[in-house]
């Protein structure tokens, strides 16, 4: 395993740019996701690392081996110990689990050893050991996907690279398959990228979230940093829902419709202040004093079970909506206290909308 660096990575089709002079550093053993909407060149990405796709300009390293640009003649993807797992795991139909799992094996390890590096990875990958003797059609769409993490690091792969790997599953098979593997990269230490569209499954499974817009990175930092200050309005609404208020500034505070709230970092003059709906704390009771919060009417409830989107109208006419536990929730014409918990990003105007 190693260190994957891209330093200004460029790859453009006719006059589109899908990669543009892209920075990014995954550090040695760690999960980094891409995110971003379709067509935002995610997958041109893992192409251009997997070696099937050469940049234009920029270099590619694994840990110190540059593997394309630096005036090095490109690795080809055969020698550069990656594994890839597709969509859908592109497992050979007519082999069985454990041929598929000692594909990628070199030819001398594949005869007696194979074995058992072949229930090395199935338990890794937490499947029956009895599996091995099943054909791919024989299993379900996510233990599908378990032989191809399996396949794909049996090798030991320097990087092991995941283009949408659970966006065939249904909610419930996605979820599970997606911590399995998140499991199986952990225990292996294995250096990972995992391109998704799904702003939950990025948060949920990385170190280290790479947001793209228009084959550019925008951002990259963990998943609690990109959802709570993410580098522009645009990111901020593609990761989560938002309540954007103007506000002024002044140093670390800021006042708006809801009041004073303390920033991530400091800031002056006219803003414009992005706040996650947890973050807004419904008071049901009706405090007073310096708790007592601003005051509004409750407009709708949208209940999920788990927890509530509560749309509050405010005496200025502001609309703020909040998300709390389902377990003990207002209904709708009631009157209750907004308050503002924890960080705010602030924006300056150039950065607004
Ligand atoms: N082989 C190609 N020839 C021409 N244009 C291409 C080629 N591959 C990708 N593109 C273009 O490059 C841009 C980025 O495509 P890419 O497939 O990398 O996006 P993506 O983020 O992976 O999208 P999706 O989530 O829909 O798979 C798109 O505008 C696409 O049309």
């Amino acid at each position: 395993m190693s260190s994957l660096t891209l330093t200004g990575v460029t790859k453009s089709f006719a006059d589109t740019r899908a990669v543009d002079d892209v920075t990014l550093h995954v550090p040695h053993g760690s999960f980094t996701t891409v995110l971003g909407p379709s067509g935002c060149g995610k997958t041109t990405l893992l192409r251009l690392i997997a070696g099937f796709l050469v940049p234009e300009s920029g270099s590619i390293a694994f840990g110190d081996h540059v593997v394309c640009g630096d005036g090095v003649r490109p690795v080809p993807p055969q020698t550069r110990r990656v594994g890839y797992v597709p969509q859908e795991g592109a497992l050979f139909p007519h082999l069985d689990v454990a041929a598929n799992i000692a594909f990628g094996l070199p030819r001398e390890a594949r005869g007696t050893q194979s074995g058992d590096r072949v229930a090395e990875m199935l338990d890794l990958v937490e499947l029956p050991a009895d599996f091995r003797s099943r054909r791919p059609d024989e299993l379900s769409g996510g233990q599908q996907q378990r032989v191809a993490l399996a396949r794909s690091l049996a090798p030991q792969p320097a990087v092991v690279l995941l283009d949408e790997p659970f966006s065939s599953l249904d909610a419930g098979l996605r979820g599970s398959t997606a911590r399995a593997v998140r499991r199986a990269l952990e225990v292996t230490h294995t250096t990972a990228v995992l391109v998704t569209h799904d702003q939950n499954e990025a948060l949920s499974l990385a170190d280290q979230v790479a947001v793209m817009r228009g084959g550019r990175l925008v951002q990259s930092a963990t998943p609690s940093e990109v959802y709570l200050s993410p580098s522009d309005p645009q990111v901020a609404a593609f990761v989560g829902r938002a309540v954007v208020l103007p506000g002024i500034a002044t140093a670390a505070h800021a006042t708006c419709a809801l009041g004073q709230v303390v920033l991530t970092e400091p800031s002056d003059g006219p803003v414009s202040l992005m706040i996650r709906p947890e973050q807004v704390y419904v008071d049901l009771a009706h405090p007073e004093g310096e708790r007592a919060g601003v005051r509004g009417t409750v407009e709708e409830v949208s209940y999920y079970g788990h927890d509530c989107a509560v749309q509050v109208r405010l005496a200025d006419g502001t609309a703020v909506l909040s998300r709390m536990s389902g377990v003990l929730h207002p209904a709708a014409g009631d009157t209750v206290h907004l308050r503002v918990t924890g960080l705010v990003r602030a924006y300056r105007p150039a950065e607004a909308p």
